[in-house]
């Protein structure tokens, strides 16, 4: 069906975090959402929402950039067009926009949400539907205080909320980061999953070292312990040891990931929405890793309910080896959606109305919006 897009608003939406969140490149006290509202044709109303860690720290978009690139050159490009679908919009925005893959996710977003509205759809079924309504989430936790983090896995574990979990490291020396994950490990036992992200903070010479002790550790899965663009040293390493590559940063969209697979890696991809530039760009990333037998794992830019949501519609529709580390909105002390998502065993459960089916409380977007 397709869809008139009238008019295109932007706002910077910034929320507390519930405790510090150390990761190797920066602390987050605050997550800023990058929101969008997509007024279409016949009253429909489609939601997006854009996200990144640590303003210019993690990726070249900052939000404030998303927002001017989505008001100053995207909502003039889209505004008044009509799209048969999310392939028709890509095409368009790719035509004119370079990179900028934040600012179309949350655009892509907000077109899926209007679509799966008109159409009486969950987003899932635009995008090939849904294999399962619940999906495994870990949690993180990088308070960057080993005992703080043994007792918030503690407290989860018993809470029966996660059993698995996701260690920042790198930011500190290395016998200091090894130390940390291992008291960790040791702390919440055998059956619980235990994996790292380094954020790219290690040489090839310090992964092999860090690795080593990982892996000896029992430690799960390593991710992106060096540069994203040492794809030869990732590759090296994935050959190398038995514990396995995440490779986040490294894999942004399709070419990355093809790229990757045919330089010989082996491991898995984090897919993420914001990367590939929305939902349906971050399933062909999906599709060239089944291709090249690399496993998957559904990843976060901390995104909240609504870009949480808009990921998971994705990832339902994908057989996630890795499982998901959908939590961003348990990390936000606000949010502002109508109903949070349901957190529990472990898992997050699909919402299940036509669209994204989220509610946008709209006092609480005012209340949070930049002024
Ligand atoms: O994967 C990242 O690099 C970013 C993010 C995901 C979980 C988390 O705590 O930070
Ligand atoms: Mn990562």
């Amino acid at each position: 069906m397709s869809i008139t897009i009238e008019s295109l608003a932007c706002w910077l939406v910034d929320i507390p975090t519930i405790r510090p969140h150390k990761l190797s490149m920066a602390t987050m006290g605050c997550q800023t959402l990058t929101i969008v509202r997509m007024q279409c044709a016949n009253g429909i109303t489609g939601w997006g929402e854009a996200t990144t860690i640590g303003g210019l720290s993690y990726g070249a978009e900052s939000p404030e950039a998303i927002k001017s690139a989505i008001e100053t050159y995207l909502a003039p490009l889209l505004c008044g067009q009509t799209f048969s679908g999310p392939a028709a919009l890509a095409d368009k925005m790719n035509a004119h926009v370079k990179g900028n893959t934040f600012a179309k996710s949350a655009l892509e977003t907000a077109f899926l949400d209007a679509q799966g509205k008109a159409l009486g759809l969950p987003v899932s079924s635009l995008l090939g539907g849904a294999l399962t309504t619940r999906l495994p989430v870990l949690w993180t936790l990088a308070s960057g205080d080993t005992q703080k983090d043994i007792e918030e896995g503690q407290r989860l574990l018993a809470e029966g909320r996660h059993d698995t979990f996701k260690l920042k490291i790198g930011a500190r020396g290395l016998d200091v980061d090894i130390r940390h994950a291992l008291a960790i490990k040791a702390a919440l036992g055998d059956e619980v999953s235990i994996r790292v992200d380094v954020n790219q903070a290690w040489d090839l010479t310090t992964a092999i070292k860090g690795m080593t002790q990982l892996q000896d550790g029992g430690i799960d899965l390593v991710e992106q312990p060096i540069p994203l663009w040492d794809r030869q040293g990732l590759i090296a390493l994935s050959q190398r040891f038995a514990v396995p590559i995440l490779a986040d940063e490294a894999v942004s969209t399709s070419h990355d990931g093809y790229a990757l697979a045919s330089g010989g890696f082996t491991g898995a991809y984090a897919l993420k929405i914001a990367k590939a530039g929305g939902p349906v760009q971050a399933l062909k990333l999906a599709q060239v890793a089944q291709a090249a037998g690399v496993a998957l794992y559904g990843g976060t830019m901390l995104e909240g309910t609504l870009g949480s949501v808009a990921s998971l519609h994705a990832w339902s529709t994908v057989r996630m080896q890795w499982g998901t580390e959908m939590f961003g909105p348990l990390l936000l002390k606000d949010d502002i959606v109508v109903r949070p998502l349901d957190f529990s065993h472990g898992q997050v459960t699909l919402p299940q109305g036509p669209g994204l089916g989220v509610d946008i409380d709209e006092e609480k977007l005012r209340y949070y919006a930049r002024k």
